[in-house]
C-alpha cells in the first residue's frame, strides 16, 4: 500500500481525518474517485470528488439527484454511498466528497472479460434483478453501459452513475426528462437516436442492457456507431429495417424519414454473427434488442426467461416502493444556486444525523467548520490527479497499483473483505472460483481482442462449456443466484445509518 506523504495527514480537523487516500481509481465527468481506507473501520472505501458542483445549476441538480437517489435506492446489485462528508461551510462550499463502498473495476476498465462467460447469466441476472428494483421504484438509470457497472472478482456487479437517472411520478414527469438526455451512443436504444421521444418508456434501458448482455458474450460493444446515423444503420445492419409500424412509432420526423429512405435490409439470425453462444443468450438477446420498444421484454419479463432457468426464484428478490414524489419536489422548481446548494447540503446532512436534528430545529451549524482538514484532503486529491500547478507536490511513494488495477479483478477469491463473513456468500464463491478468469486468461482473451475472430472465438468456446456448468451448478445445488452476490440485510427503504 502506499504511503502517506504526510506524517500527520487529517489529523487536525474534521472527518477527511478518518480517511486514508491510496490511489485515483477512476475519472468521469464529474469528478476523481479515488481508493482510500476508513481508518477507524480499517474498510476499504471509494471517495468521489466532485468538484466545483456549483458552477452551472443544471450540473448541481444533477448532482442532487444522483445523491440523492443513491440513498433512497438502497440495494446488494446498487453501489451504495457509505457517507458523504460535511462541507466546512453550509453557505460557501464548491466541493463534495462522497464516500461509496470500494468496487475493484468496471465492465468498460476490464474489458468486457471480467467472467468467463459461464458467469454471464449470473450478471445478467443481477442486472436485470437491479433494473426490477429501479421499477418498482419508478426510476429509470438511463445511461446503462458498461462503464456504469462496477465489478468485483466475486463476480459482484453494482450499478453507478445516476447522474441521468430520473425517478418518474406520471406522465407530467416525463417530457422534462429528455430534455438533459445525451446517454452514451453506443448503447442508446434505436428510438433515441437522432430525436428524443417526448415519451419515456424503461425499454430504452432494457435495450442498453441487451448491448452490455451482447458485449459480455463477445467482449466488444455490439453496436459502436461513431455517430447517430451510423448508430442506426449499424443497428439495422443487424436487425434488418424496421416494419412500418415500429417507423410510425418514432416521433421525431427526420429519423423517420432516414429509416424509410434506408435501402431495404434483411435481419440477420443472430445465431449467424455469434457462433457457437448458447442458443437461449442469443434468443433473450433477440429480445432485449428489440427495435420496437414495445417488443422488449420488462425486467421481470426478461429474469423469466429460460436462459436463466434454475438460477434463482425471482420472488425472493428484494423489491420497493416508488419513492415519494415529496423527495424531488425540487424538479418542480426553478432553483437558484443558493437554493441547489441548501438542498444538496440538507441531502447531506442525512449522513450526520445529529446535525440534521439541530438543522432541524434551526440551529445554525457555524461551530462544525474544520478548513484545514478539508484543505489538506482536497490537496491529497490534487496531488493524485497530477495537477502539481495547482498545489505544492509531495513526493509520494511509488504506487503498487496503476489506475483502475486490472489485478485486482483476480485476485484470488474468497479473500474479498467486505463480504467475508457472509458465509452463504462464500460458500458459492468457493464452487463458482474454478469458473471464474484467471488473470492468465484475463490477459489472454484481452489480448485477443483485436483480432474479431480469435476474439469471439475465445468467448464463445468458454460458453458453451461454461454457461451449462452455471447453470447446472445453480440448479444441483438449489441456491438462487442472487445469493452470490452477497446478499445483505437490507431494508426496503433506506433510513441513514452513519454515524456522525
Ligand atoms: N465505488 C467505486 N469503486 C471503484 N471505482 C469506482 C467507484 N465508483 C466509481 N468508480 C470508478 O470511477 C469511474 C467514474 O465514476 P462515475 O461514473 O461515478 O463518475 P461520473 O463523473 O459520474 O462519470 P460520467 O462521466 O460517466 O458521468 C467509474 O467508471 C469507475 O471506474
Amino acid at each position: 500500500m502506499v504511503q502517506m506523504p504526510f506524517k500527520d495527514f487529517f489529523t487536525e480537523y474534521g472527518e477527511a481525518n478518518q480517511y486514508e487516500i491510496k490511489e485515483v481509481v477512476g475519472k468521469g465527468s464529474y469528478g476523481v474517485v479515488a481508493a482510500a481506507v476508513d481508518t477507524h473501520t480499517g474498510e476499504k472505501v471509494a471517495i468521489k470528488k466532485i468538484n466545483d458542483i456549483f458552477e452551472h445549476v443544471s450540473e448541481a441538480t444533477r448532482i442532487l439527484r444522483e445523491i440523492k437517489l443513491l440513498r433512497l435506492l438502497w440495494h446488494q446489485d446498487i453501489v451504495e454511498i457509505k457517507h458523504i462528508m460535511l462541507p466546512p461551510c453550509r453557505r460557501e462550499f464548491k466541493d463534495i466528497y462522497v464516500v461509496f463502498e470500494l468496487m475493484e473495476t468496471d465492465l468498460h476498465h476490464a474489458g468486457g472479460f471480467v467472467f468467463k462467460v459461464c458467469i454471464v447469466p449470473l450478471a445478467l441476472f443481477s442486472q436485470l434483478t437491479s433494473y426490477c428494483f429501479f421499477f418498482a421504484a419508478n426510476v429509470f438509470h438511463r445511461d446503462l453501459k458498461p462503464k456504469n457497472i462496477l465489478a468485483n472478482a466475486d463476480c459482484k456487479l453494482k450499478i453507478c452513475d445516476f447522474g441521468l437517472a430520473r425517478a418518474s411520478f406520471g406522465a407530467a414527469t416525463s417530457a422534462i426528462f429528455w430534455t438533459d438526455y445525451v446517454a452514451t451512443r453506443w448503447y442508446r436504444a434505436p428510438e433515441l437516436c437522432g430525436c428524443f421521444s417526448s415519451e419515456y418508456t424503461p425499454a430504452i434501458d432494457m435495450w442498453s442492457i441487451g448491448c452490455i448482455f451482447a458485449e459480455m458474450l463477445t467482449g466488444k460493444p455490439l453496436f459502436p456507431g461513431e455517430n447517430v446515423v451510423e448508430q442506426l444503420d449499424l443497428i439495422t445492419d443487424l436487425l434488418g429495417s424496421p416494419t412500418a409500424g415500429a417507423i410510425s412509432r418514432i416521433r421525431n420526423e427526420k429519423a423517420r424519414r432516414h429509416l424509410c429512405s434506408m435501402r431495404k435490409k434483411p435481419a440477420i439470425p443472430l445465431s449467424q454473427k455469434f457462433r457457437n453462444i448458447d442458443p437461449l443468450a442469443l434468443c433473450l438477446l433477440e429480445r432485449l434488442i428489440a427495435f420496437d420498444p414495445k417488443d422488449r421484454p420488462s425486467a421481470e419479463e426478461a429474469l423469466a426467461h429460460p436462459y436463466f432457468h434454475g438460477l434463482a426464484n425471482v420472488k425472493d428478490e428484494p423489491s420497493t416502493q416508488p419513492i415519494s414524489k415529496f423527495e424531488f419536489e425540487f424538479e418542480r422548481r426553478m432553483l437558484t444556486k443558493d437554493d441547489v446548494r441548501e438542498l444538496i447540503y440538507r441531502e447531506i446532512l442525512e449522513y450526520h444525523p445529529q446535525m440534521l436534528q439541530e438543522y432541524l430545529r434551526g440551529v445554525d451549524q457555524i461551530h462544525f467548520m474544520y478548513p484545514s482538514g478539508v484543505d489538506q484532503f482536497k490537496q491529497h486529491f490534487l496531488h493524485l490527479e497530477g495537477q502539481p500547478g495547482r498545489v505544492e507536490r509531495t513526493p509520494l511513494r511509488k504506487r503498487r497499483y496503476a489506475s483502475l488495477p486490472r489485478e485486482r479483478v483476480c485476485t484470488p477469491i474468497g479473500e474479498d473483505t467486505e463480504d467475508s463473513n457472509n458465509s452463504k456468500s462464500q460458500t458459492i464463491l468457493a464452487i463458482l472460483r474454478p469458473h471464474l478468469l484467471s488473470p492468465k486468461k484475463s490477459l489472454d482473451i484481452k489480448g485477443s481482442e483485436d483480432s474479431n475472430n480469435t476474439s469471439v472465438q475465445a468467448s464463445e468456446n468458454g460458453c458453451r462449456k461454461s454457461s451449462c456448468s452455471a447453470r447446472c451448478f445453480s440448479k444441483s445445488a438449489s441456491i438462487g443466484a442472487s445469493k452470490c452476490f452477497g446478499v445483505k440485510g437490507y431494508s426496503k427503504v433506506r433510513v441513514s445509518t452513519v454515524k456522525f
